[in-house]
C-alpha cells in the first residue's frame, strides 16, 4: 500500500502499526481548541442513522465541497456502505470514474475507503472511547466522517492537522455547524494515542479476542480461523494480519490464448507462484489492461485457479470422456478456466447457476468456449448423470476472502454459517448422483470455517462410502496446504500462500 494524499499536509501511507503520532493537544488543525475534551462538549444524541441537516440553510443548491476529491469519494463510499448496504468494491470504482480520479488521487481514495471499511470495528471502539458513548448513538453522517478521519490518524501518515481539519469541514458540509465542535473534540481525543496504545487500552484480555480486536475482525470469525488452523492456531496473528491487508491483484492467463509469462511481460506483472496461469499485479485498475479487455486474462484469485486445476488433475478411473460439470458456476471464473482447458482437451463443460443475473455473467465469461450454461438449481438441475468430473464450488460465507470485500466481515453473522451448510451438503450429494462411478467430485469453499468444510464433507463421505483422494498430492507446488483427517484435504491461507483461504476436497465415486 503506497497511497499518498492530495489534501493539505498529506503524507504517504505509513502502514499499520508504524510511525510516530502527532502531539496530542496541539491545535494543529486550526480548529476550535476549546473543545479539546470530547466528553466536555457532547455531540448530538441521535440514533445511528442520517439525520436531516439542521441549522440555517441560506443556499438552495449546495456549494462545491471545500474538501479534496479523494476524501469526498472515500466518505461517499462509507456513506453508501453504511446507509444503503452497498459493497465498497462495487461503489468505489464507479465513483472514481464519475469524479474522474486516477493515479495518486484514486489510490488515496481507495486506501481510505477500503481501509476504513476493513477497520470499522476497531475504529468504532476507539471513536466511542474518545466520545464517551457508542457510535450507535451518533448521527450516521458524523460516523462516516469520524471513521474516515480516525483511520487517517491511526493507520496512515496523513498529517493529523489535515485529517482533523478536513473532517471538520466535511462534517460542517454534511451535518451542519452544530456537529463541528463534537467532531473536532473526538478526533483530538483519538489522536492523543497511537493505534497500539488504544489497542492496549481497549482490547479484550482473552488471546483470541485480543488478536481479533488488534486486526479488526469480529471475534467469532477469529475463532473460526483458530478452529480451522487446529494445531497451527499459533498462526492466528499472521492469518488475521494478512486478512487485514489489501491484497495483490491476481490475474489468470486464459489457457490456450496467452501464457502467464506473456501476460506478465505485457502488463508489467509477476508470474504466480503456484498456478501456471497466475500473474500478480501490484496495483492499478486491472479492468483497463488490454489483455483483460480483450478476454485473454481475467481477475481471479490464484486459490480459485488451483481449485479448477485440482478438478481437472484428479485421476478418474478409466477414460475421461470429457463430460465435465460446474454445479455452482456464477460468476464464471472457474467455468472460464475449465472451459478454456476443455477447448484444448476436446472436452465440454456444463455450467449450472441458480441466480439469473449470475447466469448472464457466466455466459459472458465463457463466451466462445465449449461451455453450456444452464439456469437451474444444482440440487436438482435436470441433467442426465454420467459426468467424469463435477465441481461443487459451493455458496459459502466467504470468510476466506474477507480481504477482498472490505466491509464484509462486519456484516456477516454466525447464523449465516448454519443457514448455508444444509445447502452445501445437498449440492455435494447432488454432485455425487451426477458423477459416474469412478468419476471425481471436487468440493470447494472460499471459507475455512470447519462447519462449511470438513463438517459438510465428512458426513457425506461416510454416508456414501466415497473414496477420498489426496488433494495436496494433486497440487504438489503448494507447500503446507494439507488439512483434515489424514491430511487429504487442502486449506489455503492468505498468510501462507497469498491466496484466499480456499478449502478443497477431492472425492471419487466408488465403481
Ligand atoms: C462460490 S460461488 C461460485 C463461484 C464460481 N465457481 C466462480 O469461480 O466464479 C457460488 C455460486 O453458487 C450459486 N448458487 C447458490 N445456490 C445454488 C444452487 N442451489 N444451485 C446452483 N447454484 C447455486 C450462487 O449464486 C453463486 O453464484
Amino acid at each position: 500500500m503506497s497511497a499518498t494524499g492530495s489534501g493539505p499536509g498529506d503524507q504517504p501511507h505509513r502502514g499499520k502499526n508504524q510511525g510516530g503520532k502527532n502531539q496530542g493537544g496541539k491545535n494543529q488543525g486550526g480548529t476550535n481548541r476549546r473543545n479539546s475534551g470530547a466528553g466536555s462538549r457532547p455531540g448530538p444524541k441521535v440514533p445511528h442513522r442520517d439525520s436531516p441537516r439542521r441549522g440555517p440553510t441560506r443556499r438552495e443548491t449546495p456549494a462545491p465541497s471545500t474538501v479534496d476529491a479523494p476524501r469526498m469519494v472515500a466518505r461517499d463510499v462509507l456513506r453508501a456502505v453504511r446507509g444503503r448496504d452497498s459493497y465498497a468494491n462495487l461503489i468505489l470504482p464507479s465513483l472514481l470514474r464519475e469524479r474522474k480520479l486516477s493515479g495518486r488521487d484514486a489510490a488515496f481514495a481507495t486506501e481510505l475507503a477500503y481501509g476504513a471499511c476493513r477497520a470499522q470495528g476497531l475504529l468504532d471502539a476507539i471513536i466511542a472511547a474518545g466520545a464517551g458513548r457508542p457510535v450507535e448513538e451518533m448521527d450516521g453522517q458524523v460516523i462516516d466522517v469520524l471513521r474516515l478521519a480516525a483511520y487517517q490518524l491511526l493507520r496512515t501518515r496523513v498529517a493529523p492537522h489535515a485529517a482533523v481539519s478536513t473532517a471538520v469541514a466535511m462534517a460542517r458540509e454534511s451535518a451542519g455547524e452544530r456537529v463541528t465542535g463534537f467532531v473536532n473534540a473526538v478526533l483530538r481525543r483519538v489522536s492523543e494515542k497511537t493505534e497500539e496504545q488504544w489497542v492496549a487500552e481497549l482490547a479484550p484480555k482473552d488471546p483470541v479476542g485480543r488478536l481479533a480486536f488488534t486486526h479488526a475482525h469480529p471475534r467469532w470469525i477469529a475463532q473460526s480461523f483458530v478452529d480451522a488452523l487446529g494445531a497451527d492456531a499459533t498462526e492466528l496473528d499472521a492469518a488475521l494480519a494478512a486478512d487485514d491487508t489489501r491484497p495483490v491483484v491476481h490475474l489468470a492467463a486464459r489457457p490456450g490464448d496467452i501464457t502467464a509469462e506473456e501476460l506478465a511481460l505485457s502488463i508489467g506483472g509477476e508470474e504466480g507462484k503456484f498456478s501456471p496461469y497466475a500473474v500478480y499485479l501490484d496495483g492499478g485498475d486491472p479492468g483497463s489492461l488490454e489483455p483483460v479487455r480483450d478476454g485473454l486474462a481475467t481477475v481471479q484469485d490464484e486459490g480459485s485457479q488451483l481449485v479448477a486445476l485440482a478438478t481437472l488433475r484428479a485421476p478418474v478411473v478409466g477414460e475421461d470422456t470429457g463430460r465435465w460439470l460446474d454445479l455452482c458456476s456464477g460468476p464464471g471464473g472457474k467455468a472460464a478456466m475449465m472451459g478454456a482447458i476443455a477447448r484444448i482437451d476436446g472436452a465440454h463443460l456444463d455450467a449450472v447457476e441458480l441466480a439469473p443475473h449470475r447466469v448472464k455473467l457466466v455466459r459472458t465469461s465463457t463466451e466462445g468456449l465449449p461451455v453450456t450454461v444452464l439456469e437451474a438449481d444444482g440440487r436438482d438441475p435436470g441433467l442426465s448423470g454420467g459426468y467424469d468430473r463435477v465441481l461443487v464450488d459451493a455458496p459459502c460465507t466467504g470468510l476466506g476472502a474477507l480481504r477482498r470485500r472490505p466491509e464484509a466481515r462486519w456484516r456477516k453473522q454466525p447464523s449465516d454459517v448454519s443457514a448455508l451448510t444444509k445447502l452445501q451438503r445437498e449440492l455435494l450429494e447432488s454432485a455425487l448422483k451426477l458423477v459416474r462411478p469412478g468419476g471425481v467430485v471436487v468440493y470447494s469453499t472460499c471459507s475455512p470455517h470447519i462447519a462449511e468444510t470438513v463438517g459438510v464433507v465428512g458426513p457425506v463421505i461416510r454416508k456414501h462410502s466415497v473414496e477420498v483422494l489426496s488433494c495436496p498430492e494433486l497440487l504438489p507446488e503448494v507447500p503446507r496446504c494439507a488439512t483434515g483427517p489424514d491430511g487429504a484435504f487442502v486449506q489455503l491461507w492468505p498468510h501462507r500462500h497469498g491466496t484466499d483461504a480456499m478449502f478443497v476436497a477431492v472425492l471419487r465415486k466408488p465403481e
